[in-house]
C-alpha cells in the first residue's frame, strides 16, 4: 500500500488543488491530492485504477494510470469515496459536449483524430457527445446559430483549425446577442458574452488559437484540458463597415501582407498547410504596398505595453471592468496615421503558431481587452525580410524603424481614394481585376489600390473597417500557456500549481 500510495501522491501532486487528511491503517497520511488530475477510477476485484493527467515536455500533457492496491476493505471503501467526493465537487468539468469536426481542414485528418485519440478520453472521462460531421462550409455556424439545443451542453468543441473555432464563435455569439436581443450591425453595441466553453482539438493548418492558448496543438492535450473543466476567457474583435456587422476576429486581422498571403493561398488549399509558405514567399517577392489612414484609440489605462518583455501566461488575471466602451466616451484621444504600408496587423493575441514560436506580438493578452495594431510601413524588401523573419526569432520585431506599435482599443482603416460608398462598390470591382493583372505577373512593380483584411484567415470583402475590441467575450476549455518547468523537474512535487 505504501509503495502504491506514494506513487499516486507523486503523480497527483502535480496539479494539487485539494487537501485531504486519510487514515490510512494505523498511520495519519497527510496529502495533497490532487482531485483535478484524476479522470478515471474503476474498482475491480479489489484494485482500484486511476487514469490521472501527467504534464510532458512542451506543456504536452499525457493520460497515465496508475493501480492501487489494498488488502483492508474498508480503507479500501474509504480512499473511493474520498476521491469521488473529490471528483464530484469538481463542478467545472464538462459532462456533456457538443462535438462539430471539420473534415477538410489542415491535412483533412480530423475524423481520424478525433475516432483515434480523443473519443476515447472523453468517453474514459464519462463525458458524452453529440458529434457531427459538417458537410460544408459554414454548417457547424448555422447549425449553433439557429438549431442546436444549447441548453443541453457544458460546451461545444471543435475539430479542426482557426478557421472551424471562428465558425464556432459566430455561432454562439451570434446566439447569444440574438438571445438578449443585441443588434450586431452596430459598432458601439456592447455584447453579452456567451456562457458556453468552447474546446479546440487542433486539426487545421495554423492552429493559432490553439498554440496561444495552451502552448502546443497536440490533440491529446486540448482534450484533457477540455476534460479537467479548465476555463480562458478571450477578447473578440467585432469588425464593421459603415454600420454594418461583417465579421468577428478573435487572432489575427491584416491587410497588405498577410491578407495577399490568405487571398493567394486560398486558391491552392490543395497544397494543404504548405500553401501558406508558398503563398507568404510569392507575396514576399512582389512586395506590394498599400496607402491609407489608420485611426486608433490607445489602451490608455492599461499596465502593459506590446514591447514588454513578459509574457501572457497561465493565471494572468485581466480584470473585465476595462471592457469595450461606446465610441462617444471614448471619442477623444484618437490617434491618426497615414502612408503607405506593406502590413498593417491587428493582434489580439500573440498569434504564436509553429511557424512563429514566439507570435507576430509576443506581449499581446489574451483577455485585456485590447488588440496590438502593428504598422508596417513601406520600406526595402531586405528591411521587410529581417522584420518578418524576426517573427520566427526572440529578437524584438517591434525595434525597426519602419515598424510602430499600439495597444489600442479600437481603431479604424480607410484607404486611399476610398470616399465614398460609390467609390466603394467601383474600388471593389476595380481591386479585383487589377489584383488579378498583378497576381497573374509577379514580377509586376507596381501595386494594386488595395489589399483584401485576413480576419481569422477569412477575406473581409470591404477595405474600409471599424473594429472594437470586446473583452472577455468568450471562454476556452484552456487556462493559457503554463510556465514550463525543467524537464526533471516535473516529478518534482514542488512543481505543482
Ligand atoms: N465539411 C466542410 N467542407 C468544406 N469546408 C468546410 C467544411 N467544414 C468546415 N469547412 C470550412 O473549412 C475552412 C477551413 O477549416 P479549418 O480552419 O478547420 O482548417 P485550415 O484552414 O486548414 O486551418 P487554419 O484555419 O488553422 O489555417 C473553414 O473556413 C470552415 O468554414
Ligand atoms: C519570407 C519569410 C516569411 C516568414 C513569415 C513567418 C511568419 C508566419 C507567421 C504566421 C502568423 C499567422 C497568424 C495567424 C493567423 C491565422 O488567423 C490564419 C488562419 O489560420 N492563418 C494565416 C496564415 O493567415
Ligand atoms: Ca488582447
Amino acid at each position: 500500500v505504501g509503495h502504491c500510495w506514494r506513487t499516486i501522491f507523486r503523480s497527483c501532486h502535480r496539479f494539487s488543488s485539494n487537501f485531504v487528511n486519510c487514515n490510512l491503517a494505523t498511520q495519519t497520511f497527510t496529502v495533497f491530492l490532487i482531485s483535478n488530475s484524476i479522470i478515471h477510477l474503476a474498482l475491480c476485484f479489489g484494485v482500484l485504477y486511476l487514469s490521472y493527467v501527467e504534464r510532458a515536455r512542451q506543456h504536452r500533457w499525457r493520460c497515465s494510470d496508475v493501480t492501487f492496491h489494498c488488502s483492508d476493505g474498508v480503507l479500501r471503501q474509504q480512499w473511493i469515496q474520498t476521491i469521488r467526493e473529490q471528483l464530484t465537487a469538481l463542478t467545472s468539468r464538462p459532462k456533456h459536449l457538443l462535438v462539430y469536426i471539420n473534415p477538410y481542414g489542415g491535412k483533412q485528418q480530423g475524423e481520424c483524430i478525433y475516432e483515434q485519440k480523443v473519443a476515447p478520453l472523453f468517453a474514459c472521462a464519462s463525458i458524452s457527445t453529440d458529434v457531427i460531421v459538417t458537410e460544408h462550409a459554414n454548417h457547424a455556424r448555422d447549425h449553433l446559430k439557429t438549431e442546436a439545443e444549447l441548453k443541453k451542453y457544458d460546451g461545444v468543441v471543435c475539430v479542426g483549425g482557426d478557421g472551424m473555432f471562428s465558425e464556432i464563435v459566430h455561432g454562439l455569439v451570434s446566439r447569444t446577442q440574438r438571445d438578449n436581443g443585441v443588434d450586431q450591425n452596430s459598432p458601439e453595441e456592447k455584447l453579452v458574452p456567451c456562457s458556453l466553453r468552447i474546446g479546440i482539438i487542433p486539426a487545421g493548418s495554423t492552429d493559432c488559437i490553439c498554440y496561444a492558448t495552451v502552448g502546443i496543438n497536440d490533440p491529446v492535450t486540448s482534450a484533457l484540458h477540455v476534460i479537467v473543466g479548465d476555463s480562458q476567457p478571450m477578447d473578440v474583435c467585432s469588425v464593421h463597415h459603415n454600420n454594418t456587422f461583417l465579421r468577428y476576429s478573435i487572432s489575427l486581422l491584416g491587410y497588405g501582407f498577410y491578407g495577399d498571403v490568405l487571398a493567394d493561398s486560398e486558391r491552392k488549399r490543395w497544397m494543404g498547410p504548405a500553401r501558406y509558405d508558398f503563398s507568404g514567399f510569392k507575396t514576399f517577392l512582389t512586395h506590394h504596398h498599400y496607402e491609407g489612414a489608420v485611426s486608433f484609440l490607445p489602451a490608455t489605462d492599461i499596465l502593459g505595453t506590446p514591447r514588454d518583455k513578459t509574457r501572457c501566461r497561465a493565471g494572468y488575471v485581466t480584470l473585465p471592468n476595462l471592457c469595450f466602451c461606446s465610441i462617444p466616451e471614448y471619442e477623444v484621444g484618437w490617434g491618426v496615421v497615414r502612408g503607405k504600408f506593406l502590413a498593417i496587423n491587428a493582434a489580439s493575441m500573440s498569434c504564436a503558431c509553429p511557424r512563429s514560436p514566439m507570435g507576430l506580438s509576443p506581449a499581446a493578452h489574451l483577455a485585456d481587452g485590447t488588440t496590438d495594431l502593428i504598422l508596417v510601413r513601406k520600406c526595402s524588401r531586405f528591411n521587410f525580410l529581417r522584420h518578418l523573419l524576426r517573427h520566427t526569432s526572440k529578437d524584438d520585431q517591434f525595434d525597426m524603424t519602419f515598424v510602430e506599435v499600439h495597444r489600442v482599443r479600437r481603431f479604424r482603416f480607410t484607404p486611399r481614394h476610398c470616399q465614398n460608398d460609390s467609390e466603394l462598390d467601383l474600388r471593389e470591382n476595380g481591386k479585383q481585376l487589377f489584383s488579378q493583372i498583378c497576381r497573374d505577373h509577379p514580377a509586376c512593380s507596381c501595386s494594386p489600390a488595395y489589399s483584401s483584411w485576413n480576419c481569422d484567415g477569412e477575406i473581409l470583402p470591404h477595405a474600409a473597417i471599424e473594429v472594437g475590441v470586446h473583452c472577455q467575450l468568450i471562454k476556452l476549455f484552456a487556462r493559457g500557456i503554463e510556465e514550463q518547468p525543467l524537464f526533471e523537474d516535473l516529478a518534482n512535487p514542488q512543481c505543482a500549481l
